[in-house]
């Protein structure tokens, strides 16, 4: 099978691989598309995110759908023809964490993609039946593939308790940026304010009918905040870019007594961050990592129609031109390339 590997930092190889083998709880399925994640970017770029290293060639990708193509013999509720979406983290299911349903938080999980485990960029995946989930005809696999961006925007929305009428900031407007919008307004939130410092970011994040589009880079967040608001500030702020000053600005767009979840990883462990205004105003901080059970909910999102993801996307491209597809996907404009099978 063909199987695009990164096999040095700027570098994949085509290679054809044997199909892997089928486990009894598992389902071989036929890759259709994937996206590109800024994860993949950085490690085609660098080699490596903060402790995890490249060290051996390593198959990229981890938003992922396609079609069964078999079953392993104990698989049941799924079938050769169906289309899944495929959730790239699968837990040990045994430990204290994943008993109480945190299964992103199990220490052994094995996550697509992030050494050594390898990614779906490659024409078949042998994947656990439990971490495969059906698409409905109206939802495509390229819906299906970005559940999984989806799926850490309603996890963050979840984590700041965004409910009915509430304002919510995104800080932000990548694509994690932009999921986040889109499951907060899922949620119940009427007014969606989203930062950035690209221009043509803001103007995307506009066209998709957030309320107001912030350039950081020309106006104080807190005055622009204050005015949408009338001075009280956002119900919830949900912090998607991982640059640092956006991370200590997430307290001047919080209303008092508000939320902030931190989704975007700075490249500092430590940012400064004023703890008396944490104390004094009763901000809840949360961190937000990755995801649990979230599938279900995005997919039944797409097939309502509610959240739209297709339109993020902006190219689509072959295995065979995945060094070319990586180029575009680091052009600072681009929200979302797919390398898709169907294409071939
Ligand atoms: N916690 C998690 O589970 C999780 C999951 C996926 C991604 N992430 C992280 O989330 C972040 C966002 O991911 P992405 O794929 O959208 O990244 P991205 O780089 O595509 O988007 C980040 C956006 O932030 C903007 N930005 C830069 N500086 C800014 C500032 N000062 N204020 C406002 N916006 C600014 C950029 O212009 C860009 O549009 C990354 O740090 C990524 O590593 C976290
Ligand atoms: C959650 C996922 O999208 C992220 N890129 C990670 O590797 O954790």
């Amino acid at each position: 099978m063909r199987t695009a590997v990164l096999v040095e930092p700027m570098e994949f190889e085509l290679q054809d691989r044997g199909r892997p083998t089928l486990g009894p709880d598992e389902v071989l399925v036929a890759i259709r598309d994937v996206g590109i994640c800024g994860s993949d970017v950085h490690y085609y770029e660098h080699g490596r995110i903060g402790d995890y290293v490249v060290e051996d060639p390593l198959v990229l990708g981890h938003e992922s759908a396609g079609d069964v193509v078999e079953v392993g013999d104990d698989v049941t509720g799924l079938e050769a023809g169906d289309r899944v979406a495929l959730e790239p983290g699968v837990p040990c299911r045994r430990c204290a964490h994943c008993k109480r349903g945190e299964y992103h938080l199990c220490e052994s999980v094995e996550f697509m993609a992030t050494p050594p485990h390898d990614g779906a960029f490659a024409e078949y995946v042998a994947w656990p039946a439990d971490f495969a989930y059906k698409l409905p005809e109206t939802v495509s696999t390229v819906e299906g593939a970005l559940c999984e961006p989806l799926s850490v925007g309603i996890h963050a929305a979840r984590r700041g308790d965004v409910g009915t009428g509430d304002t919510v900031l995104v800080t932000g407007a990548g694509p994690i940026g932009l999921m986040v919008a889109e499951a907060a307004r899922a949620a119940g939130a009427t007014d969606v304010i989203i930062t950035d410092i690209v221009p043509e970011k803001l103007e995307f994040a506009r066209a998709r009918g957030v309320d107001r589009a912030i350039n950081v880079a020309g106006t104080d967040l807190e005055t622009a905040v204050d005015e949408y608001t009338d001075g009280v500030g956002a119900d919830v702020v949900v912090e998607a870019s991982g640059a640092e000053p956006s991370i200590r600005s997430t307290l001047d767009g919080v209303c008092r007594g508000g939320t902030v979840v931190l989704v975007g990883l700075s490249d500092e462990a430590e940012v400064p961050f004023d703890v008396l205004e944490v104390i004094d105003n009763e901000i809840d901080v949360h961190g937000s990592f990755r995801y649990a059970n979230t599938y279900s909910a995005a997919i039944d999102l797409l097939a309502d129609g509610v959240v739209d993801v297709e339109g993020m996307v902006d190219f689509r491209s072959s295995l065979e031109n995945v060094d070319d597809a990586f180029g575009r996907a680091m052009e600072p404009t681009v929200i979302k390339g797919i390398i898709s099978f169907d294409d071939d």
